[in-house]
């Protein structure tokens, strides 16, 4: 029950893993490489021109040919490299962009309950700020790292072709430095790893603080709110400098690898071409030259590629955690059952429910809700209705038992097959922002403005259309901001009537609404109710009245069932509960 929302990727899934979700990157990918070699062999071959013309006693007839070939080596690197850059960049972008729907799509796909314990900061970072890590990486270097690879792995080859035994003790210093390296980088990911959890987590702390403004200035706790941000933002930058101490250690480690490479070569290539037969060297002085040359076509590369690996780094955790989201798992993954049709009927079996690791907040609850029936469930706060609404609609999970929705059990249950059929109506629903005609259309994906006031006449609600100033084109705003609280549920009712669900799950308002709206509400929500299956998280004695039945929680336990004359007439939970609502509102 307590299985992460959004499981990791180990190391060595993960260009699988990119290849996978990003089929972009594999476009060409011969093509790619192709080029990068291409650049990098461009510019290796310059010293063997020098080379050539050394050992050919540097006369006209030898120095020309070197410097057409040389420059013409270079002119190809270029255009491969320009080339490179382009369709790199191109590629990359386009994979990203995949990479992002992916994600944003898989995020819409995962089970509610699941989905509810990603905090929103966290899904929001990993598909914008970390999947930019890795556009920020290309753009700082990326494209160099990729010719730089391939110039190392070029200059190897022609190393190796010119003086195995010259050769060795740079491969053999750079096959150390790198082991001590990947130890290293090993530590910085799982440094940056953290630190882009804390990242994540400043930013939830700042918008938390940004959207809490107007309380925090209301209560004059800004002291407290600062106080919270400021350990936040202490965390995430603790979090970045605990990577540099590694970071720099590898790139110390790279120069000093690189200078006792450079002073090796030297040296010995100096001794190795005087041992050789007097006026027979080993090594020609062209190949000497050649070879410092070609060290410094290898040691370039690599120090430059042991100074971005912090960014690649950085860029591959960013990636990996965009990828993570993008391929979390799905509801319908576990779901394969449809939902029968009409009027669906709830069995709730011995069901306790706790969040993460917590205690038990619902307590072996056994109910059976019959198809068409409307029953409120009503408590003290905290008392567990909200628990149990979750419950229904498969925001989480129970701990212990089980429920069926039309006698299947909730976890068989595709979510292709519940959408539009078990729809929840909360206290302050969500808009989008858009015309209020747009979102009422969403209940229906086929539907016209026509059916929109055609829902609204049938739920009483004409009469509210004709006070908006654009009608159905009345702008919402930013989730829906422009209404008031009652009016953004009229219009979620509105929604959810041109659903037509079978199971509504509705948590009634507690804000106070002012008259007309609420008498608006109610008018909507009877017609609404009639012939479906209604749960409703009653908070007013009117609710509980009207219902069919009336189901009573107390710290977490069902404790009584009954309709509201049976349940008034005997003292009780509910009695207490109704003189309580009739000595708020006598
Ligand atoms: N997301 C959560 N994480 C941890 N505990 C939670 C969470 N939501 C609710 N709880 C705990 O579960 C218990 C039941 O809460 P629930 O929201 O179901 O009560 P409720 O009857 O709906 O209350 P109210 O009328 O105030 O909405 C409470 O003790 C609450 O603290």
């Amino acid at each position: 029950m307590s299985t992460e929302p959004i499981p990791g990727i180990r190391p060595r899934d993960l260009l699988p893993t990119a290849l996978r979700v990003s089929p972009q990157l594999r476009r060409g990918l011969l093509l790619t490489g192709g080029l990068a070699l291409l650049g990098g062999a461009g510019r290796v071959i310059a010293p063997l021109t020098v080379q050539h013309a050394i050992d050919a006693g540097l006369t006209p007839g030898a120095v020309g040919p070197a410097v057409a070939v040389g420059s013409a080596a270079v002119l190809v690197a270029w255009v491969a490299s320009m080339l490179l850059n382009r369709r790199l960049h191109a590629r990359v972008e386009e994979a990203l962009a995949a990479l992002r729907r992916a994600g944003l799509r898989r995020f819409h796909e995962m089970a509610a309950g699941a989905a509810d314990r990603v905090p929103t900061a966290d899904a929001t970072a990993r598909l914008t700020a970390d999947a930019d890590q890795v556009t920020t990486f290309l753009q700082g270097g990326g494209i160099q790292f990729l010719t730089g690879a391939a110039q190392l792995l070029v200059a190897t080859a022609v190393m190796l072709a010119y003086s195995p035994l010259l050769a060795t003790p740079v491969l053999v210093l750079a096959a150390l430095s790198f082991g001590v390296m990947l130890v290293l980088q090993r530590v910085i990911a799982r440094r940056y790893d953290r630190a882009r959890r804390d990242l994540s987590a400043m930013q939830a702390a700042v918008t938390e603080a940004v959207l809490g403004a107007p309380v925090i200035r209301a209560t004059g706790t800004g002291a407290w709110a600062r106080a919270k941000l400021d350990a936040a933002v202490d965390r995430a930058r603790d979090g970045l400098v605990r990577t540099l101490a590694p970071l720099h250690a590898n790139t110390s480690l790279g120069e000093l690898a690189i200078s006792t490479m450079t002073v090796a070569v030297l040296l010995g290539g100096v001794w190795w071409a005087l041992t050789g037969d007097p006026g027979r060297p080993r090594l020609t002085a062209g190949q000497v030259v050649a070879m410092v040359f070609l060290v410094g076509f290898f040691v370039r590369p690599l120090q430059f590629l042991v100074q971005s690996l912090g960014e690649a780094q950085n860029a591959l955790t960013g990636l990996r955690r965009a990828l993570e989201l993008a391929t979390a798992p799905s509801t319908d993954a576990e779901g394969r059952d449809a939902l029968p049709g009409g009027p669906v009927g709830v069995d709730v079996e011995h069901v306790s429910a706790r969040y993460g690791d917590g205690p038990l907040v619902l307590r072996d609850v056994t109910v059976r809700i019959e198809p068409g029936e409307h029953v409120a469930v009503v408590g003290r706060t905290g008392s567990g209705k909200s628990t149990f609404a979750k419950l229904l609609t498969r925001r989480l999970d129970p701990a212990v038992g089980a429920i069926r929705l039309g006698g299947v059990p909730l976890q068989r249950l595709s979510a292709a097959s519940l959408a539009g059929r078990v729809v929840i109506v909360p206290q302050d629903p969500f808009l989008f922002d858009g015309t209020i005609g747009q979102n009422i259309r969403l209940g229906s994906p086929a539907a016209t403005d026509h059916d929109a006031v055609r829902i609204l006449h049938e739920l009483g609600l004409a009469g509210w259309l004709a006070t908006l100033p654009g009608g159905l084109l009345t702008p919402a705003g930013l989730r829906g901001e422009r209404l008031s609280v009652g009016e953004r549920q009229l219009v979620a009712l509105a929604r959810t009537a041109l659903a037509d669900p079978d199971l509504v799950v509705l948590d009634e308002a507690t804000s106070g609404l002012d008259p007309a709206t609420d008498v608006a509400v109610q008018h909507a929500l009877a017609a609404l109710t009639r012939g479906r299956t209604i749960v409703s998280i009653a908070h007013r004695m009117n609710t509980a009245v009207a219902a069919d039945r009336v189901l009573v929680f107390a710290a977490g336990r069902l404790v009584q069932s009954g309709n509201h004359a049976q349940l008034v007439a005997r003292p009780g939970p509910y009695a207490d509960l109704v003189a309580a609502w009739t000595g708020a509102h006598p």
